[in-house]
């Protein structure tokens, strides 16, 4: 892998410039991104990038001024130009500590800036990309593209920088002789050639790191996990595990080796050049100084300025090194962040359910799968009637549900609000009417009013503990905070709960909203069988003119609904009432004898 990564692509001169408007355009994109946070960052760095750059080049001519006067022995005019030397010297510093103060705090603030943005760019990222599996790979690469718009930036101004130092220095090289600047442009030129065909290479093997990153951090994650070390223990699986975060690690530490290696050559090579043009210049003043053609102060002011540009020639070839570097992540998070995928949130029409929803002839596959989740669904639910829906694992049941709420994207004109199709719908018109809890509904680590209100304070605490009471979940508000006793396993003061009541706690948040469809996947799985058929005549006396679909492997709450619609494989085999469909004794008829006949014996 290692060698593929670097034998792949190699950077040629050619590849370079065909990739110039390419780079550019992502050039822009950084600093544009850099400027809408804060414009004053940008007009502040490229600033002092100059003025850095006119200072250096002061000191060296300073230091020329210095030695002729004192071999002239005008030792009055060496000690004013000694002063003006040192108070350069000690604004410069000042100057400095400000601007990295100044760079620390708009630094800080830009990562919370950019944090934000890649929150909001997921928010509104269609839930049907995040099924993808390589989604978190990309949130990986994208936030690692995102760490590099800023440092896009900061390269920029610091090419800037070693660009006009360098031009000002061969500028006073040019003045004493030509030669000299030519020496220095030729060297430069070859480091830069040594340094650019590296770029690809080590890209590659960072885009690598960054996906390889997750897979490592998973098992790592895995093995800190309370829910999965009981397992881990039961089963004697920890070694196991460990050795699967060992390996997933290797393989990052042996591409951020790889980075390394690759980098290496080119950091040599760059080294021995910079040795050689040194000698050169050097060998070559000191030979025009003894011929008298120099003075000592021309001496001085002449390496000085040649190293100076030296450097910062090679300081530059580096920045763009880095730029294009950078780019090529830019590139990636780009690729996101521009189109950001629509999620028809502001679609026109306002979601409205006064007649029925429709589903005609629905297909739905997932990302990256070949297999149909859904095929051919047609049904018909009517305004205030209440569906189960029934079947096997894997028969669909939770996809169509996910369909029916908007939050997958269904082909157009399957599914139909009041005959409006769903695609035509506003959003979040949908999702302000409907309510639901998944299978994998959250507990979150907050308070217990947190939890249930979900900062909605409209409900007083009267509301909370009669709500508290119908779902038998009073011994919550006896805990030693009441309402305000944090959840989960947060910190000191808070409290574990069980499945049963996280999963009303749920529940609770759910009724406490007010909504026209109410979507309950497995909604008393973790319950016990009293407070199963409790919570469920609650569900149904709480939704009375409520359209309510409710996803269940029992039959026993399918004999208290309107309408049984029973799914497998992906299709619907049987729709009807409990006694139309015990009637017509099919599958659904051999279900509820299986289960009536597993609770008699
Ligand atoms: N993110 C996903 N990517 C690809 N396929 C998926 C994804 N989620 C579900 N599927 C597939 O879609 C099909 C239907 O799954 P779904 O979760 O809707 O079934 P279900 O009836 O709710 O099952 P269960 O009763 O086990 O919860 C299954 O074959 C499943 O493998």
């Amino acid at each position: 892998m290692e060698n593929n990564l670097k034998t792949n692509q190699k950077s040629t001169a050619f590849s370079i410039l065909v990739k110039i408007p390419q780079m550019l355009k992502l050039l822009h994109f950084s600093l544009q991104y850099i400027w809408n946070y804060k414009p004053l960052y940008v007009i502040f760095a490229i600033g002092t990038s100059v003025i850095m750059a006119i200072q250096s080049n002061i000191t060296v001519q300073m230091n020329k001024y210095i030695i002729d006067n004192l071999t002239a022995s005008k030792y009055d005019m060496a000690m004013i130009f000694v002063a003006i030397m040192v108070s350069i010297g000690l604004i410069e510093e000042l100057i400095d500590i400000i601007l990295r103060y100044q760079n620390q705090k708009w630094s800080e603030e830009l990562t919370v800036f950019k944090e934000e943005k890649l929150i909001e760019m997921i928010s509104k990222m269609p839930l049907l990309e995040r099924e993808n599996p390589a989604f978190l790979g990309n949130m990986q690469v994208w936030s690692l593209g995102m760490s590099k718009l800023e440092a896009t930036f900061q390269i920029t101004a610091q090419s800037v920088k070693s660009l006009f130092t360098a031009a000002i220095s061969l500028f006073l090289i040019i003045q004493s002789d030509y030669l000299f600047a030519v020496i220095i442009l030729l060297f430069s030129l070859f480091r830069g050639m040594v340094v650019y065909r590296v770029i690809d290479p080590l890209v590659n093997f960072n885009l690598e790191m960054a996906r390889k990153y997750n897979i490592s951090e998973y098992f790592s994650s895995l093995l800190k996990r309370k829910d999965a070390q009981k397992e881990f223990l039961l089963s004697d699986a920890t070694a196991y595990f460990k050795s699967k975060w060992m390996r997933a690690k290797k393989d990052v530490l042996n591409l951020t080796l790889g980075a390394a290696k690759v980098n290496l050559v080119p950091s040599i090579t760059s080294v021995i050049l910079t040795f050689f043009s040194k000698l050169i210049i050097l060998f070559l003043i000191i030979y025009l100084t003894q011929k008298g053609s120099m003075t000592i102060g021309d001496y001085v002011s002449i390496s000085l300025a040649a190293f100076l540009a030296d450097r910062s020639i090679i300081n530059y070839l580096l920045d763009i090194k880095g730029l294009v570097e950078n780019l090529r992540y830019v590139e990636e998070y780009h690729k996101v962040a521009v189109p950001i995928p629509a999620l028809h949130v502001n679609a026109s029409k306002r979601f409205e359910l006064k007649m029925s929803i429709k589903v005609k002839n629905l297909s739905f596959y997932y990302p990256n799968s070949t297999t149909a989740a859904l095929k051919g669904i047609n049904f018909k639910i009517k305004q205030g009637e209440k569906v189960a829906i029934i079947g096997d694992n894997a028969a669909g049941k939770s996809t169509l549900t996910k369909i029916l709420l908007g939050l997958y994207e269904s082909p157009s004109k399957t599914v139909f609000y009041d005959d409006v199709d769903i695609n035509d719908l506003d959003k979040a018109s949908i999702w302000k009417r409907c309510g639901a809890i998944f299978q994998d509904f959250m507990k979150y680590k907050m308070s217990v009013r947190d939890n249930i209100t979900i900062g909605n304070n409209a409900s007083n605490d009267n509301d909370l503990y009669s709500l508290l009471r119908s779902l038998k979940l009073l011994d919550l508000y006896h805990l030693h905070q009441h309402l305000d006793t944090p959840l989960g396993d947060f910190d000191r003061n808070s409290v574990e709960l069980s499945g049963g009541q996280w999963q009303k706690v749920a529940l609770a948040r759910l009724l406490l909203r007010d909504f026209e469809i109410l979507v309950l996947d497995e909604p008393t799985a973790a319950l016990d069988p009293q407070s199963e058929v409790e919570i469920f005549n609650n569900i149904l006396s709480l939704t009375k003119n409520k359209t309510v679909i409710i996803i269940s492997h029992r039959v026993g709450i399918s004999s208290k609904v309107d309408r049984i619609i029973h799914m497998k494989s992906g299709e619907i085999k049987e729709q009807g009432s409990h006694k139309e469909l015990l009637h017509a004794k099919g599958d659904y008829y051999q279900m509820w004898i299986q289960q009536k006949e597993w609770y008699e014996s």
